[in-house]
């Protein structure tokens, strides 16, 4: 990597917490409980930098309302982030529009490929093939103001593609890594997205990662893998979280990503 590339990685790998697992379990009662809202505000509390959310087109976990109730909490904490995944050709663009339109903040959009009923997220953009159909939708969210992430594989080749395009950051796809954790398979995976990763950062683009990231494997993935401005994390860190808290579960997940 040259100098200047060396100096612009972020000193610090940013935590966004994917609230999807608490809008989950909210779903199977008409009570209203346990508040996607009150967990968000207990993980900010405890010091997430961020909240994320991936409104799937079928409403299974978060909805519309969840979405827009979530960005007018995050007035009240304007140094952290809000990230909003989801396909751009289902609900997504309708969904970041919506709070632009009421005027609530939302930061990131991460676009990622996935089926209206996808069982959960399995796979990143497919460039160059993609490229036509994502370039407008990439202008479409700058316009809203909006920073654009692709969920993409750990393929150093299609980094270049990615930023061509206009993306502002990429977010690797890090269930092969996760499965291989422990493994003989462990560094294969790690020299594989340290290779991405790189390829990234060496034409320009920020480096987010995430999915089935958790206290066992993320201290070596953003050890090993240079300059992961920011990881979101869900199923894992809920699961933890029923077990210790959302306290004291965000405080455990940060030393995970402490450099010291
Ligand atoms: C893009 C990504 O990896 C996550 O958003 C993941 O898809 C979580 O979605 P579910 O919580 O619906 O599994
Ligand atoms: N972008 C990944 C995400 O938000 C959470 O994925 P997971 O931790 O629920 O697998």
């Amino acid at each position: 990597m040259t100098q200047a590339t060396v100096n612009s990685l972020p000193t610090k790998t940013h935590l966004s917490v994917n609230l999807n697992k608490v809008a989950l379990v909210r779903n199977t009662r008409h009570l209203g409980i346990p508040s996607v809202t009150r967990a968000a505000t207990l993980c900010l509390q405890a010091g997430a930098d961020g909240i994320t959310v991936h409104p799937r087109p079928d409403a299974r976990h978060i909805r519309a309302d969840d979405v827009r109730e979530l960005a007018a909490l995050m007035k009240a904490w304007p140094d952290r982030e809000f990230n909003v995944e989801g396909n751009p050709f289902q609900n997504l663009m309708d969904c970041v529009q919506d709070l632009r339109e009421r005027q609530l903040p939302v930061h990131q959009v991460t676009f990622v490929p996935d089926g209206e009923d996808q069982f959960t997220s399995d796979h990143g953009w497919n460039l160059p093939a993609d490229n036509e159909r994502l370039r407008p939708l990439i202008a479409q969210a700058h316009a809203l103001g909006l920073r654009v992430s692709l969920f993409m594989d750990a393929e150093p080749a299609a980094m270049a593609h990615a930023k061509a395009l206009g993306a502002d950051r990429i977010e690797l796809y890090t269930e092969p890594y996760a499965a291989a954790w422990g493994t003989p398979e462990q560094a294969t995976q790690l020299a594989r997205f340290a290779a991405a990763a790189q390829a990234a950062l060496e034409v320009g683009l920020g480096v987010n990662a995430g999915h089935d990231l958790n206290r066992d494997n993320l201290a070596a993935f953003v050890r090993q893998v240079p300059g992961v401005a920011e990881v979101s994390i869900g199923h894992a860190l809920i699961a933890d979280a029923l077990e210790l808290g959302y306290t004291a579960t965000v405080q455990a997940y940060q030393t995970c990503l402490s450099r010291d």
